[in-house]
């Protein structure tokens, strides 16, 4: 029987996906402000190997031929972020015009490829100015997020079309400040919720400024991991339920619902606030997308002695070279979108990561470095979102993670995502396999699936 054919819709947008501190390189040029990811990949134990981001792909100086790059793939979008500190190096008040001259001239280039930019306000590199003065642990950040929003949005709102407020806000929560492997390195039951809340209150204040002076979209991008209990024991069950509501709800309803999961008080118990109606009425500023970021599912089974969750994650079969061995499952990501699609009223959504590392075969030089684990990964990933769009879910795109091997935060540059592979000495540019598959995928707008 011949392969049904899969298009996609026409407008479908097809990019890669990469963030200011993990390509750019020269974190204090031109006036640059640190992050507190620079100071963190400087603090010894930290980061792997001692890696840090103050070279990596070297995009900050390569962002010419790097645009060109994304062109000869065919890609006809990217998602990038934006460095906050590069804009404005305290953080608030004076705006460095180096700084944003980069991201206009980036943005420029990419229009005249005829590539769509999808920016990132922020991607986990929060200036270390603010940091010092609470970060987000204090309340005030929505103020200065909303500020430093404004100013790119005055300066970029005639030329982007898509705005993401956030990054993956659990992320930052969970491993910032709940576990403390992530920048900056706070573990503590009691911040993390609100760290999470005054995240969400950031976002809140950014969309609410947005309506003032843009004219185009403007979301909010989440990291999902569906939840399959490891066994229909009642412990089990809940123990699934605990793990959904603190990862894929958590953020998703404030924003969408403006409430948060009951299954939080479980979670955090005593550490768990309690925030006045006004907030949440922040939080819940109407968005014209969800940008969801998957990479893998988690079965999750009971276990009373693991902190906060009281559960943990069953390891499964074919999984990926991340340490806590991500599972390949690419029907967790036709879960997911039916998920968003029932539960919260089908709202536009963008795949705006999708990825995965492996230990790729030794690489011989060559023009193409072969990954086919990795063309697996796609090609089965790419085709679960169009069985969503076939069963509804109102999908606008999809990003790849990532279109380079980058630095890959607290496992510095050991785990390679890239589509295409970077050597670190060099700074070498050479396509993957999967590249090549992803320009077909692009071409044909799905039909070389
Ligand atoms: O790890 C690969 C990428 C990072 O390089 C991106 O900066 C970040 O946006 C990103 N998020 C995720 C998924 C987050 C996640 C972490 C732990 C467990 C489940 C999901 C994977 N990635």
């Amino acid at each position: 029987m011949t392969k049904p054919s899969i298009h996609f819709p026409k407008d479908f947008l097809w990019g890669c996906a990469t963030s200011a501190y993990q390509i750019e390189g020269s974190p204090l040029a031109d006036g640059a402000g640190p992050s507190v990811w620079h100071r963190f990949s400087h603090t010894p134990g930290r980061v792997q190997d001692g890696d840090t981001g103050d070279v990596t792909c070297d995009h900050y100086r390569r962002w010419e031929s790097d645009v060109d790059l994304m062109q000869s793939l065919g890609l006809n979008s990217y998602r990038f972020s934006i460095a906050w500190g590069r804009v404005l190096p305290e953080g608030t008040g004076r705006v460095n015009a180096a700084g944003l001259d980069f991201y206009e001239r980036l943005v420029d280039r990419l229009l005249s490829r005829g590539i769509q930019p999808m920016v990132t306000l922020f991607h986990w590199d929060l200036p270390a100015a603010l940091d010092d003065r609470g970060g987000w642990l204090n309340r005030d950040i929505a103020h200065w997020f909303a500020e430093y929003a404004n100013v790119v949005f005055r300066r970029l709102d005639d030329r982007v079309k898509y705005w993401t407020t956030l990054n993956e806000p659990w992320v930052v929560a969970d491993g910032g400040y709940m576990h403390g492997v992530l920048a900056p390195g706070h573990r503590n039951i009691f911040e993390a919720p609100r760290a999470a809340h005054h995240l969400m209150m950031a976002h809140g204040a950014a969309v609410q400024a947005y309506r003032a002076v843009g004219r185009n979209q403007i979301g909010l991008v989440v990291n999902i991991e569906p939840k399959y209990p490891a066994s229909q024991s009642d412990a089990d069950l809940a123990a699934t339920r605990r793990a959904e509501a603190y990862m894929n709800r958590q953020y998703l309803e404030p924003a969408l619902l403006g409430s948060y999961p009951e299954e939080l008080h479980e979670v955090f118990g005593d550490a768990c606030p309690k925030w006045p109606e006004a907030d949440l009425k922040l939080i819940k500023q109407p968005i014209d997308y969800v940008g969801v970021n998957y990479y893998t599912r988690a079965v999750v089974r009971s276990d009373p002695t693991a902190w906060p969750l009281k559960s943990t994650t069953v390891k499964q079969k074919q999984h990926t070279h991340m340490e806590t061995g991500w599972e390949v499952f690419p029907q967790g990501l036709v879960d997911t979108l039916l998920w968003i699609r029932d539960k919260y009223g089908n709202p536009p959504v963008y795949i705006t990561e999708n990825g995965a590392c492996f230990f790729d075969p030794p690489q011989v030089e060559g023009p193409v470095l072969e990954d086919p684990l990795r063309v697996d990964y796609l090609r089965k990933h790419i085709t679960a979102v169009h069985t969503a769009i076939q069963r509804g879910a109102d999908i606008r795109g999809y990003f790849a993670w990532s279109l380079f091997d980058n630095f890959e935060w607290a496992f510095g540059f050991s785990k390679r995502f890239g589509l295409v592979h970077m050597n670190y000495e060099t700074l070498k540019r050479t396509l993957k396999t999967s590249a090549h598959f992803y320009s077909k995928v692009i071409a044909t707008n799905g039909a070389a699936l």
